[in-house]
């Protein structure tokens, strides 16, 4: 029976694809296997000796503190694309709420009500404090270009904007999805100079936090409207607390609101609920929960951030999963200490991800625990499993 712990809230249909005969899913287990979680921070987590992986129902892994999981031998799991839908649609709001003020003239309506005002009379008078421009026409500029990004910059050439997209690492397929009237900027000056919508795509981590800082703000055009649910950290707050007093940034719409951002002018704060559909939370959370159940059962890895892509077929009574550093000899010292015990091997894969690798060795007869210990004795080698099947 595998533990798995549940930090969040998860959509039942992911927890259903855990069978209840196999898995006991619960939210204050002990010694877990593996976890289930999307933003909650897990920086500070003191892992069990048990745990092998992390599934993050969701995109960002920056809650999840990925180096001290690789060097613990824990697989950690996301599950690229599954709410980029969901994400897209609000971006589209956003980009009407930084345009039509519609947030202001709500709570204008509201407060006409409050103070005994015949709603019907002012509202034909008091509008015209609240109008702002059409999107179609203008220029967007997309900062990313990955699941999310490539969809924001389809749609909106097709809301009859003109599209900007910058991203050093596209992928292939990222590439081939995108559409051909959207521009490649070659660099983000030229995104800063012509748009006069940017939305952020990216992920955060140590090369893009603080990115919208004072000399990128000061590139952008007079009245440039920013849109950010990606994450809080991408912003430098107190530059641009500055843009938008100043006017030079015209609105914020940010997924990721803070005590000190809200105290600036036109910053239009949405409680995170990029993903939050319900379509998008059981897109992500049976993803994650299949990723989680196939490599806790069979030792096979789809969509890894710390571990390379791995699937084998089993052919054999047996299987060694293990996780080692990408270093000279790694596989020869496995199989060394494999053929001197006379263990034959039926199959055997080996993939490496940057610093670190991944063989999965099947074998057709019992394997002693000695045997096992021994693998793990190896210099480099960071976690073992043995499956049986
Ligand atoms: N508000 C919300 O609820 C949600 C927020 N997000 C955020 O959005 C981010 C993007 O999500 P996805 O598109 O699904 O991820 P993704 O991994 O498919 O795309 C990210 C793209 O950013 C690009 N990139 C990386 N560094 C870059 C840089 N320095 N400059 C420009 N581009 C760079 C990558 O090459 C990749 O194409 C996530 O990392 C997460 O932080 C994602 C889902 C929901
Ligand atoms: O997938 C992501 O990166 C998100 O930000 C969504 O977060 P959530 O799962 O809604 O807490």
């Amino acid at each position: 029976m595998y533990r798995i712990k549940a930090l969040n809230k998860i959509s039942p249909a992911g927890l259903s694809v855990l069978d209840q005969s196999r898995f006991a899913v619960s939210t204050d287990v002990e010694n877990e296997d593996g976890i289930l979680v999307r933003s909650a921070d897990m920086h500070e987590y003191v892992f069990p000796e048990n745990l092998r992986a992390i599934a993050r129902a969701g995109a960002g892994t920056n809650n999840i503190p990925i180096d001290r999981c690789s060097e613990a031998g824990i697989a950690v799991f996301n599950t690229p694309g599954a709410n980029a839908n969901a994400v897209k649609e609000l971006v589209i709001c956003a980009m009407l709420l930084a345009s039509r003020n519609v947030v202001g003239g709500a709570a204008w309506v509201k407060d006409q009500a409050a103070a005994g005002a015949d709603v019907e009379k002012v509202v034909e008078k008091g509008k015209s404090q609240f109008v702002g421009p059409e999107i179609q026409g203008k220029t967007l500029g997309v900062v990313g270009l990955g699941a999310i990004g490539v969809q924001v910059a389809n749609i909106a050439t097709k809301l009859g904007m003109t599209v900007w997209g910058y991203d050093p690492f596209l992928s292939v397929d990222a590439a081939l999805s995108l559409s051909r009237m959207v521009q490649r900027a070659n660099d983000l000056e030229t995104i800063y100079k012509n748009c006069d919508y940017i939305t952020l795509h990216l992920p955060l981590n140590g090369d893009t936090r603080g990115m919208i800082d004072a000399s990128a703000l000061q590139m952008m055009k007079s009245g440039v409207r920013l849109i950010n649910l990606a994450r809080g950290g991408l912003v430098h707050d107190d530059d641009l607390l500055q843009a938008l007093e100043s006017g030079k940034v015209a609105c914020y719409v940010t997924d990721f609101p803070n005590n000190k951002i809200l105290t600036g002018r036109n910053v239009v704060a949405i409680p995170h609920l990029g993903a939050s559909t319900p379509e998008s939370e059981e897109n992500c959370a049976v993803m994650a929960a299949q990723q989680l159940r196939d490599y806790l059962e069979n030792g096979n890895i789809r969509n890894s951030v710390n571990l390379p892509a791995l699937e084998q077929p089993w052919s054999g009574i047996a299987r060694l999963c293990i996780i080692h550093r990408n270093i000279p000899g790694a596989i020869a010292n496995i199989t060394k200490v494999l053929s001197d015990d006379n263990v034959n091997v039926e199959n055997m894969t080996n993939k490496s991800k940057k610093d670190y690798a991944y063989t999965v060795v099947d074998i057709n007869a019992k394997i002693r625990d000695d045997v096992v210990d021994e693998i793990r004795a190896l210099e480099g080698v960071l976690r073992v499993r043995l499956l049986s099947h």
